[in-house]
């Protein structure tokens, strides 16, 4: 889910550096289903130049022939003027939300000792950001829809994640499982958006649409120039890495009494390169007038979270400090896909393994220990020691 270069966003400097951030904070979310939105891609084109969303700028590099040049045809004070709109709202969502949990963040004051209440504070503040993020989201799904439409644009790819099956009723997940059931606000605001977009296609077929559900993107470009650059609590591998350039003191493992081979959370990692390439083969599928289409973007193999630590430190040389606590709420046991659709439509499958992942990342982060405000690689001593 971008032009081949490692730095931050043309969005935030010319226009909007809210909205330039909260594209970076959600990389793997609305954005990357901006991003191959095709030719005339007044939307495409912009989410291209910023060099924060991950997937996009792995797409970039993955195919600059094919999406290069469509990325050059701009259109950007349409978009512009829109993200100029969403960022004037974003002061009157922000006071409605926290109207609404004044009464709540009261009730907490008087149940609770003072350091269990400032953990609850700081839970509430990042809920209450999670939930502007996703209203964020919402309103920029429909806002693309709404320019894309005025543009005569209807190809669209959506990034959408695992996490609208919510906790699975079978394994390993196939297209046809149940959605809906999502177990946190990410889950329900992508789950909404592809309520939306069917919507959108029964009302208008002449649209083109491919949602990608995304398992877990880790990793980074081999170059190690393209990486995550998490502005929020990071998931499970940017975690461990920041771990071992010294950011974070230690990862709290989530849990280890689930019902999975070591009682951790089992999950299917993708490198996010793979996700790339599965953009472009859904942007070939989009051109072919495929209407709405879904497909899983995942390995088929499951791993815990104890498999991740240890991949991840034997990859970097050193061990990933790590303690464990109780399960977060929301976490199911295990999800891993059926991946076998999207190899038969798209002549697509994840091919890097995790190895590969553990040791592309672990050279991002050496390399950028401070993301994309990091001056080039500062951790000479970088190196990849041991095979996984
Ligand atoms: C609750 C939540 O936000 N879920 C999102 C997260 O899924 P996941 O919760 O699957 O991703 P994650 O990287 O946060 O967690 C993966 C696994 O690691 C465990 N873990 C994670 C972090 C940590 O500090 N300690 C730890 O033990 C966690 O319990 C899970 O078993 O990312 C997905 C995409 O990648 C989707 O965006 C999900 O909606």
């Amino acid at each position: 889910m971008n032009t081949p270069v490692s730095h931050p966003s043309q969005i935030s400097e010319t226009n909007k550096g809210a909205i330039g951030s909260q594209i970076s904070e959600t990389n793997k979310r609305a954005i990357g289903s901006q991003i191959s939105e095709t030719k005339k891609g007044a939307i495409g084109s912009q989410i291209s130049e910023t060099n924060k969303g991950a997937i996009g700028s792995q797409i970039s590099e993955t195919n600059k022939g094919a999406i290069g040049s469509q990325i050059s045809e701009t259109n950007k004070g349409a978009i512009g003027s829109q993200i100029s709109e969403t960022n004037n709202k974003k002061g009157a969502i922000r006071s409605q939300i926290s109207e609404t949990n004044k009464g709540a963040i009261g009730s907490q004051i008087s149940e609770t000792g003072f350091t269990d209440l400032r953990n609850r504070i700081t839970e509430l503040r990042n809920r209450i950001t999670d939930l502007r993020n996703r209203i964020t989201d919402l309103r920029n799904q429909q806002r693309c829809n709404k320019v894309m439409k005025e543009h005569s644009v209807k190809n669209l790819i959506f990034s959408s994640s695992c996490t609208v099956y919510g906790d699975p009723k079978y394994l390993p997940v196939d297209e046809n499982h149940p959605t809906g059931g999502c177990t946190n606000p990410y889950g329900k605001t992508k789950f909404f958006i592809e309520e939306i977009l069917k919507d959108l296609w029964k009302a208008d077929p002449d649209w083109n649409i491919v949602v990608l559900r995304y398992f877990n993107p880790v990793g980074a470009h081999k170059s190690g120039r393209i990486g995550e650059d998490p502005k929020c609590i990071p998931n499970l591998m940017p975690y461990c890495a920041q771990i071992l350039v010294g950011k974070m003191k230690e990862l709290k493992v989530y849990g280890n009494d689930y019902d999975t081979p070591d009682g951790t959370g089992v999950r299917d990692y993708i490198h996010i390169s793979d996700v790339a390439t599965g953009h472009v083969a859904a942007q070939t599928k989009v051109e072919e007038k495929c209407g709405l289409k879904i497909y899983n973007l995942g390995t088929g193999q499951g791993y815990s979270v104890m498999d991740m630590i240890n991949a991840f430190s034997a990859a970097a040389g050193k061990p990933v400090k790590y303690r464990i606590i109780g399960r977060r709420p929301g976490d199911v046991a295990s999800t891993y896909s059926k991946p076998d659709l999207a190899a038969k439509e798209l002549g697509w499958k994840a091919t890097r393994g995790l190895n590969t992942m553990c040791e592309d990342l672990w050279r991002w982060q050496t390399m950028n220990p401070d993301g994309f405000n990091s001056n080039g690689p500062t951790h000479k001593k970088h190196k990849l020691t041991q095979k996984i």
